[in-house]
């Protein structure tokens, strides 16, 4: 058993006084073997409660230091117990497409309507309405509305997207009235349904302590269920909200704000100093209460790395360039998640470039690959795809679709390139931040050296920096983050009033860059 650290045992003293508590816990920081000493001294105290994680694999890695008594399992696992296993014959149902959904909820098989520049046809509104379902489960409101809509790419603009609202929600509200029903229905039951079923059911968890992990990137409809409990069951949220990165999706950043005793775990047993002082950097710019202490025994080294084991991208396109270089210069290739997803983009380009409509939901409303261009070079709500459309246009399908079927798996693998949001979580003897980590675009202003300012870092990409660069243990090439190294926020010193300006607030000003999914 390990000797706890001071952070530890004030985290473990504090805890069993019954208080509510925020712990920041940053990379690296020994999170499960923290929350694990606090379920053990819960269990000497005769209390009972459980850990909440967001996936199944969080709670199984949890589980394996947790005492037997104090179970580890999802909210997901929570609802099933109480509602979901009602909806088991439903749960089972064959997966049919989106558009045979759409016909028995009563949408027209030749639906055609305009939206603006294009058409939406049947397959577009049936799939919308599927996930604008999927998106209210997912919120923590009472009633399906207009705001649950998801935007069409395409179709951004308010009054576009206020037709389109009026259209979905009839037969979103029909959706989710259809999927009430236990023993058959017209939509496929998922596993949200149940767990907004279960949120609206006001369910009261019975337990002394919750412990919920991650809870800088929760659901809504997650949050409102834990913080529900507050009085009755002690609530610990534990994460690190400097690594919140999944906002754009939805998710909500539950510790900052919440009513606890703030407590910190800052020494990371990942590792050593010097790459502790890189993460630090990143942690100052987004202002984080914490800097991490490397651990004096381990030698994490910051410079280049000519064969790493994990090289991390900004984008998906960039991860599918890099997955091309490593199979030219002969090495087996992992692709973190698999190449499912790449895949499909590469099939909906292919139909796209054939003058053919795609099913791929993202790309629904383009009827060319000439119109996906245009909107992805001139429209600014499209500006993150273009990455992907140049790729295509460099590489053709033919050889991304060829690549992908190279791939190997992780186990096997030489190299595994990963976006820095699937990295989250994980860590590599050696990584290298991929190019696309590009730097903030320069001002029109010129500093006294007569060179052009750089502009303000977005904290966004900060976050998703900090991440990236704390998945490594003993190497790290920062590769595509150098350009921090000549920016005036790259090492502010204390006071420096200039350096502080040098950073923007993505919450108060959208990204220039999108969220970075492609
Ligand atoms: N007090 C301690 N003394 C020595 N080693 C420790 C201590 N606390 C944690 N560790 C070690 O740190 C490593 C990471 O810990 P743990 O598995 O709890 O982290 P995690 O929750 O998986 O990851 P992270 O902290 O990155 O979120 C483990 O090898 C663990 O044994």
């Amino acid at each position: 058993m390990n000797t706890p650290t001071t952070e530890q045992a004030a985290a473990t003293e504090a805890f069993s006084t019954g208080a509510h508590l925020v712990i920041q816990a940053g990379a690296g920081t020994g999170k499960t073997t923290t929350l694990a000493m606090l379920a053990r001294t819960a269990r000497r105290q005769g209390r009972s409660g459980r850990y909440i994680a967001f996936n199944r694999a969080v709670a199984r890695h949890a589980a394996r230091s947790f005492p037997a008594k104090v179970p580890c399992g999802t909210a997901h696992a929570l609802a099933y117990t109480a509602v979901g296993r009602r909806f088991q014959a439903r749960m089972n149902s064959p997966r049919q497409a989106g558009w045979r959904t759409g016909a028995a909820l009563g949408i027209d098989d030749g639906m055609r309507v305009r939206l603006g520049e294009r058409t939406l046809t049947n397959k577009a509104l049936s799939h919308t309405v599927l996930r604008t379902v999927t998106r209210f489960c997912q919120s923590a409101d009472p009633e399906v509305a207009s705001h649950h809509v998801p935007p069409l790419r395409g179709a951004e603009p308010a009054p576009l997207h206020a037709f389109l609202a009026e259209l979905v929600l009839p037969y979103a509200r029909k959706a989710w009235a259809d999927l009430q029903r236990e023993d058959h229905g017209v939509v496929r039951f998922e596993h949200d349904h149940y767990l907004k079923m279960w949120a609206l059911s006001e369910p009261v968890i019975p337990a002394d302590f919750l412990l919920l992990d991650e809870a800088q990137d929760t659901n809504p409809v997650v949050e409102q269920v834990v913080t529900a409990q507050r009085d009755h069951a002690q609530l610990v949220m534990v994460g690190d909200s400097a690594q919140a990165i999944y906002g754009w999706r939805g998710a909500r950043d539950v510790m900052t704000g919440f009513d606890g005793r703030q407590l910190s775990l800052s020494r990371s047993f990942r590792f050593g100093p010097a790459l502790a002082a890189e993460a630090n950097r990143w942690l100052t710019i987004i202002e984080a209460p914490l800097r991490l202490t490397g651990a004096p025994d381990l030698k994490t080294y910051v410079r280049q790395v000519r064969a790493p084991e994990a090289i991390l991208c900004r984008t998906n396109a960039r991860a599918m360039v890099e997955v091309i270089r490593q199979l030219a210069a002969g090495h087996r290739v992992a692709l973190a998640g698999g190449g499912e997803a790449l895949g499909a983009l590469a099939r909906a380009a292919h139909d796209l470039e054939a003058g053919r409509r795609t099913a791929h939901p993202e790309l629904m409303l383009f009827e060319t690959w000439g119109e996906l261009h245009e909107y992805a070079e001139f429209d600014p709500a499209g500006r993150d795809l273009l990455p992907l459309v140049e790729l295509v246009d460099e590489h053709g399908t033919p050889a991304l679709l060829r690549a992908l079927q190279q791939l190997s798996p992780e186990e096997s693998a030489e190299v595994t390139v990963s976006t820095a949001h699937r990295a989250k979580g994980r860590e590599w003897a050696s990584v290298r931040i991929a190019d696309d980590f590009t730097g903030p675009d320069d001002l029109d202003e010129l500093g006294e050296d007569g060179t052009p300012l750089p502009g303000p870092i977005d904290l966004d990409e900060a976050r998703l920096a900090y991440v990236a660069v704390t998945r490594a243990r003993s190497l790290l090439d920062v590769g595509g983050l150098s350009w921090i190294n000549v920016h005036p926020a790259g090492d502010p010193r204390p006071g420096d009033g200039d350096a502080a300006e040098q950073v923007s607030d993505s919450r108060e000003q959208p990204t220039k860059r999108g969220a970075g999914k492609w």
